[in-house]
């Protein structure tokens, strides 16, 4: 089985809001909301995927000392293994805006389940809300 590395963040706005993304039409999993970020390339850190797939899909700047490690996901998918790495950001320089994505969405806490997610996604909804809202 091949184990895929992808590094994924959890924006956080000042309301305690997190942005989900949709992937586009024509991908695997079109349609579905996720974190922004993606594969981990050979030679790269997994901050630094992150703050570079944070450029090209967002069009944000992140500071590596900006992303903090929250879980990670470790999923059986039929194809491949996926493991993920959440982390959580704050903080970041420019204006979110979809250059790769259908759509994003700053979604509550307590309303994540109502978009569907890739389903290694779905473990991690409840740690977002045990640190957004105190608890799962
Ligand atoms: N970015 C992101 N990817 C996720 C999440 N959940 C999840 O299962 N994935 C999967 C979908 C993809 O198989 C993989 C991320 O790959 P990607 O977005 O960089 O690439 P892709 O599959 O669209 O395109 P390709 O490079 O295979 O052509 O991880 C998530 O929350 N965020």
């Amino acid at each position: 089985m091949k184990l895929v590395l992808v590094a994924a963040c959890a924006l956080i706005d000042a309301d305690g809001r997190i942005l989900l993304a949709q992937r586009p039409e024509g991908r695997a999993m079109a349609g579905l909301w996720e974190f922004p970020g993606g594969k981990v390339e050979a030679g790269e850190t997994p901050e630094a995927s992150l703050i570079r797939e944070l450029h090209e899909e967002l069009g944000i700047t992140v500071k590596e000392a900006c992303l903090a490690p929250l879980t990670f996901a470790s999923h059986g998918y039929a194809d491949f293994h996926l493991l993920m790495p959440l982390y959580v950001c704050r903080r970041w320089d420019g204006i979110v805006t979809a250059r790769e994505h259908a759509a994003l969405r700053w979604v509550r806490p307590n309303t994540l389940r109502d978009y569907p997610m890739p389903e290694a996604d779905i473990p991690l909804i409840p740690h977002l809300q045990e640190l957004l809202q105190g608890r799962p």
